[in-house]
């Protein structure tokens, strides 16, 4: 077993964690049904977000994690469910999406998602 000395900073790789084909199944498709649970209820999801299972931990873990995740995800939820409910979206071909990745401060997409949204009902 490896030692680390006191006091040595240490940062959980979690880009490394969500590539892992050990722990995800082809880690590298979009495929957003890996999250949703074959009942449709959020408790029999295999595993949580919410900081107890580091294969996937959006607000961190531990003592410094996120002190509003409870009220985030249902906000989320909220918003993403508005929005779609609300608008049409459509993507604007004259400058089409491309998900290859350009690292700056995060990882970006080199050219992303430019959207027209249409209200779905007239006023
Ligand atoms: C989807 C929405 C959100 C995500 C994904 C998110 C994610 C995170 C993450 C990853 C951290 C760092 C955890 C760590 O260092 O291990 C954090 C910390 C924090 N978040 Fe959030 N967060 C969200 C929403 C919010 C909201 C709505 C608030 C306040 C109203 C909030 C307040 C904080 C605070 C104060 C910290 C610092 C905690 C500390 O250092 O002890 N977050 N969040």
């Amino acid at each position: 077993m490896d030692t680390i000395a006191d006091g040595t900073t240490t940062i959980v790789n979690m880009r490394a964690i969500g590539r892992d084909p050990k722990i995800w199944v082809d880690p590298l498709e979009f495929m957003p049904e890996r999250f949703v649970s074959k009942l449709s209820r959020s408790t029999d999801l295999e595993f949580s977000v919410l900081g107890s299972d580091l294969r996937i931990a959006p607000f961190g873990s531990g003592r410094k994690s996120c002190p509003r995740k409870a009220l985030s995800l249902p906000t989320v939820n909220f918003w993403v469910g508005s929005l779609l409910d609300e608008y049409k979206w459509v993507q604007l071909n004259a400058s089409p999406v491309n998900l290859t990745q350009r690292l700056r401060l995060s990882c970006e997409m080199t050219n992303p998602l430019k959207v027209k949204m249409k209200p779905r009902r007239t006023p």
